[in-house]
């Protein structure tokens, strides 16, 4: 078996580990700790110092009690790995194709909005630093710049577009054209949010930022979105923002819409939020090329199953015929080595990197996202694990 392992990979492909010696290496040259930290719950801490505490619990904060943001760790926490060893590991492939993007690891970069709220430079930096590490970012349609210049931030990256589908046609099919024009290859429709949880960090503070016209940077630049306003946003903002929340989403859209949007859009579609086996046959059975399992990160719904709990169903009802990816939870290279062994071919983060944003702009997504690659890495390789197809239920414990 291990002679069949290509020793003569791209070094991107196994480079990653390499994060933590260039890390101690620094520290011995320099006699300083690293700028940041490593761990996700200390960079969290840390970027919490930085942040408006406005902004803090919007992007830290979930619905309810936010029972489900605690499932979605304890399904992670609940779940082992047992290492298997002496099976040559001294190089490893954690490449994957994904709806003919090649990824050289199974992360991407979830669709978060309103970045301009944890740090000036926003989306723009995100996208740089994706790009640098051949990640695809999916941007929000939240997004506090418009679409166009996030693209052109990520330059020669992977781009996937996430769609709050609006009710307007017009807009919905400017948007679609403007993302194509713009060079994103992937649509992934977001289907838990037609409404906004309800989220006591937030309503306590009646903080919400669209009111302050954070986050509708891809309406105010669309000529569709501008055509339906009375008077130009310059001259009355809030009738701006009124047009907005009226159009943001559509909660009476049902899974025979779907065909409008597979008719205007040549690229995969990916329905993000899928939580049942039922739903993701239904995605399947429209036409759509994948699944996010996901559950926002617990922010719409208090007391839905952990994210990862749900998962194995989805992937056993769907996984030889769509890209099932995941989301919800990770912060770590070993939870993304159990949702892989679980079933989603490639993971998802959100607040971590909106985190690294907070600390450090473009450098500080970059640093969270090489974090978790090297963890990734490190817990492959410790493991018995020189690729991505050699994970599977059997790598978890049992109890
Ligand atoms: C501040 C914030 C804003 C988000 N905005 C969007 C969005 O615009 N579109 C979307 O589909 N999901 C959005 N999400 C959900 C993420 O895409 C993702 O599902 C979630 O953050 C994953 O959980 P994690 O944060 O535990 O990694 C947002 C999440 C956060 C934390
Ligand atoms: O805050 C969110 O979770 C979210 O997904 C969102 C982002 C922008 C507009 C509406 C909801």
């Amino acid at each position: 078996m291990s002679q069949e392992r290509p020793r003569d990979l791209a070094h991107a492909q196994t480079a990653f580990a390499s994060y933590q010696d260039e890390i101690y290496l620094n520290g011995l040259l320099t006699g300083e700790p690293p700028r940041f930290p490593t761990g996700a719950a200390a960079v969290e801490a840390a970027a919490r110092e930085r942040m408006t505490a406005e902004a803090y619990g919007y992007v830290a904060g979930g619905a309810g009690g936010e029972a489900t943001i605690r499932a979605n760790r304890a399904a992670f926490e609940r779940r082992t790995i047992v290492p298997r060893m002496l099976r040559d590991v001294g190089v490893r492939d954690l490449s994957c194709s994904l709806l003919g993007t090649e990824l050289p690891a199974p992360v991407l970069l979830a669709p978060v909005g309103v970045l301009s709220i944890a740090h000036p430079d926003a989306e723009p930096a995100v996208a740089r630093a994706a790009a640098g590490l051949g990640l695809p970012m999916v941007l929000s349609t939240a997004s506090s710049v418009p679409l166009e210049a996030a693209a052109e931030a990520s330059g020669d990256g992977p781009r996937w577009f996430q769609l709050y589908w609006p009710k307007d046609r017009e807009v919905t099919l400017s948007l679609l054209r403007r993302a194509r024009a713009a060079g994103y290859t992937t649509l992934v429709l977001t289907l838990d949010t037609w409404l906004l949880g309800w989220r006591p960090r937030d309503l306590d503070r009646a903080y919400l930022p669209f009111l302050q016209r954070i986050g509708i940077a891809n309406y105010l630049s669309d000529p569709a979105f501008l055509a339906g306003l009375a008077t130009p946003p310059e001259e009355d903002p809030l009738a701006a923002v009124a047009h907005w929340a009226g159009m943001f989403a559509d909660p009476t859209k049902t899974w025979e819409d779907l065909a409008f949007l597979r008719a205007h859009w040549d690229g995969p579609i990916v329905l993000k939020g899928v939580q049942h086996p039922d739903d993701a046959r239904r995605a399947r059975d429209a036409g759509m090329d994948g699944v996010v399992v996901s559950n926002h990160g617990g922010r719409q719904v208090d007391g839905a199953a952990g994210s990862l709990d749900v998962l194995p169903s989805v992937a056993g009802a769907v996984g030889d015929d769509l890209a099932v990816l995941f989301d919800s939870g990770v912060r770590g290279g070993a939870d993304i080595l159990k949702a892989l062994a679980l079933g989603a071919r490639a993971v998802l983060v959100g607040r971590p990197y909106v985190y690294g944003l907070a600390l450090g702009g473009e450098e500080g997504v970059r640093h969270v996202l090489r974090c978790l690659l090297a963890e990734l890495d490190l817990s492959l390789a410790p493991t018995g694990h020189a690729r991505l197809s050699e994970l599977g239920p059997g790598v978890l414990g049992t109890d």
